[in-house]
């Protein structure tokens, strides 16, 4: 195909390649404009750079122009030649990086950066792990019997007690932290000071408080010295809040030259941390950090740019990488010990096979996971389809029922329903279905929507509000206070109680009866209901499928045609980014 066909140029790439195009100096002023706003684009799609392979001999219409752009060596020269494009060494808008890949300066400043802060992390394995007493407590932790797949959480622990680098990765259930727990526990020694000053943290705050309540489970269980259970966090914050992050800047207050005052530090979660962040997080480690990453490569990708997560793992996989030996693979699934239809499921869509995933959801095997058409359309008249309005009474009556905030918000946590997309036609997008769960609950006299903050009203916040120790996808319920008969939003708080904020404190928020699949990860509900579009969109991926359903514990319901489904498993997506082949060959 000759012709690329960009119509979907968003003014700010258009501004920032007409910016580009008066800057530069050389010849190819309208390659260089188009380039530019590629990249810019690019970056909002969530790739780091732009692979110009891709774009080279083509024929580009934007709504307004056609644009030829030279073959590769001649399209390099161009921008050899532009004064705007610099290859790494100087201070100017974009860079040429490795290969044929196009960014803008920021971004190679960080991809670089990151690869060279992994890398150095990983140049000499440290600490002496075959001292005897942890060896001890190692087989004690880490029993041959309680695993098979060759002793993987055992084989984690040990990476991560000789590297100041370490990832452990898996899916849900693995035991990734369980696995780090001990590890910490390990560290920290008999007496409780070994692992020195000890932080955990996860990108979102929904994710920062599970990390938090597992963590205090699990070591509440474990065989070791109360120092060494004490020495464990009992609670996890969110990295902007570890980096301490300015208010309204995007800078943090810990960095190279203030670096953060731990020597171990464990992120959860890592797949949804982007380029940027992972940068400036590996910039505010001391050297002697002893750094964990734990996340699911296999789940979307961050938000923004980057696939960082994916990168390290797909480096450390292939042959004399530096990387060898620094990432751990879980790949038993301890929480539906015996083998469940859903982790099946899980693995057959994250390797795009359709056959059987569609075989696992065959309707009602009982098995945990079906696949029923999607809903028609509805109105006022007709009402909610009755299983839709079902399903939507039976997940959420419980916790309208309950009768304190502490068992409305565990009892809210059984059921959710996650769309793929925030507004579409009908209940194809999570608004509709918002809708229909009010209009359900309220027939059913459950709620009274006739104000804003109605008892009962789940919200998800969309904000980070510092002040407020609110944060992006922080998930709340209104109560009403029967001592002042005022409602309050009741949300969990890191150290596993309640706090209540007041409804006109609440930064921007939404109702939460059901919310995107984006927004649910860091999340687990016992019963998920998946809806996707009626028909393919570009948004649906095998990602995005993969990381919906990773979200149940007990039951995945999809409600989706059968061929939207089929070719959202095949669509697997992958980033542009230079992180792989930095790590690589440095
Ligand atoms: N080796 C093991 N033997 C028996 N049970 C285990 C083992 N490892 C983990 N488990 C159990 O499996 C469950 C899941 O473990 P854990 O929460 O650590 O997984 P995870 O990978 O962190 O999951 P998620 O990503 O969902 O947070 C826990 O109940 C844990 O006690």
């Amino acid at each position: 195909m000759k012709y690329i066909r960009y119509e979907d140029e968003r003014p700010i790439d258009r501004q920032f390649g007409g910016f580009i195009m008066r800057l530069s100096t050389g010849p190819g002023k309208g390659v260089l404009r188009v380039l530019a706003s590629l990249v810019s684009r690019a970056l909002e799609g969530g790739d780091v750079c732009l692979d110009l392979q891709s774009v080279a001999g083509r024929e580009i219409m934007t709504g307004e122009e056609h644009v030829s752009i030279p073959e590769l060596p001649e399209l390099l020269d161009v921008l050899s030649r532009s004064g705007v494009v610099s290859d790494g060494g100087g201070n100017l808008p974009l860079v040429k990086g490795r290969g044929s890949l196009l960014y803008l300066q920021r971004y190679h400043v960080a991809e670089s950066g990151l690869a060279r802060a992994i890398l150095n992390r990983c140049l000499e394995p440290q600490g002496d792990p075959e001292k005897e007493a942890r060896t001890a407590l190692l087989l004690q932790l880490f029993p041959a019997e309680s695993e098979d797949g060759g002793g993987m959480q055992r084989a984690a622990a040990l990476q991560a007690l000789r590297r100041r680098f370490s990832v452990i990765a898996g899916g849900p259930g693995t035991g990734k932290t369980t696995t780090v727990v001990k590890i910490l526990a390990l560290l920290a020694g008999e007496d409780g000071t070994g692992g020195g000053r000890i932080a955990m943290a996860a990108p979102t705050g929904k994710a920062a408080l599970r990390l938090s309540g597992s963590v205090r489970m699990q070591k509440a269980a474990l065989h070791c010295t109360d120092a060494a259970r004490r020495a464990i966090p009992d609670e996890a914050s969110t990295l902007h809040r570890l980096l301490q992050a300015v208010p309204g800047t995007g800078r943090f207050r810990h960095g190279p030259l203030n670096p953060l005052p731990y020597d171990t530090v464990v992120v959860d979660e890592a797949s949804m941390v982007a380029l940027p962040l992972m940068h400036a997080f590996f910039s505010a480690l001391s050297p002697s950090c002893r750094l964990i990453l734990l996340g699911d490569p296999d789940q979307l990708a961050s938000v923004e740019a980057g696939a960082v997560l994916g990168d390290i793992c797909a480096a450390a996989r292939l042959p004399g990488s530096a990387l060898h030996g620094s990432v751990t693979v879980l790949e038993r699934n301890y929480r539906f010990d015996g083998g469940s239809d859903i982790s099946d499921l899980a693995r057959a869509v994250n390797g795009g096979r359709v056959e059987e995933s569609l075989g696992l959801l065959a309707p009602d095997r009982g098995n945990g996971v079906v696949l029923r058409p999607p809903y028609v359309g509805w109105n006022e008249r007709d009402g909610v389809p009755e299983e839709l309005a079902d399903a939507i009474m039976e997940g959420y009556r419980p916790f309208l029922e309950a009768g304190d905030p502490p068992s409305a918000l565990l009892a809210f946590d059984r059921f959710r329903m996650l769309g793929a997309i925030g507004d579409g036609p009908g209940l194809s997008g999570v608004r509709g279905l918002n809708m229909a769960a009010e209009q359900v609950l309220r027939r059913a006299g459950l709620i009274d929507p006739s104000s804003p903050f109605y008892h009962g009203r789940p919200v998800m916040v969309r904000e980070n509000d510092y002040s407020m120790r609110l944060f992006n996808g922080d998930t709340g319920i209104v109560f009403n206070d029967p001592e002042c008969d005022a409602p309050l939003v009741w949300f969990n708080a890191p150290d596993g109680s309640l706090r209540a904020v007041a409804p006109e404190r609440l930064p921007k928020h939404e109702t939460a009866y059901a919310v995107t699949i984006h927004k649910s990860q860091g999340s687990e509900f016992d019963a998920v209901l998946m809806v996707l579009p009626r028909q393919d969109s570009p948004l649906l991926s095998r990602e995005l499928l993969y990381t919906a359903i990773t979200r149940a514990r007990r039951s995945v319901e999809i409600r989706a045609d059968p061929e939207a489904l089929s070719a959202a498993i095949r669509k697997g997506t992958a980033r542009v980014s230079g992180l792989k082949d930095a790590l690589l060959n440095p």
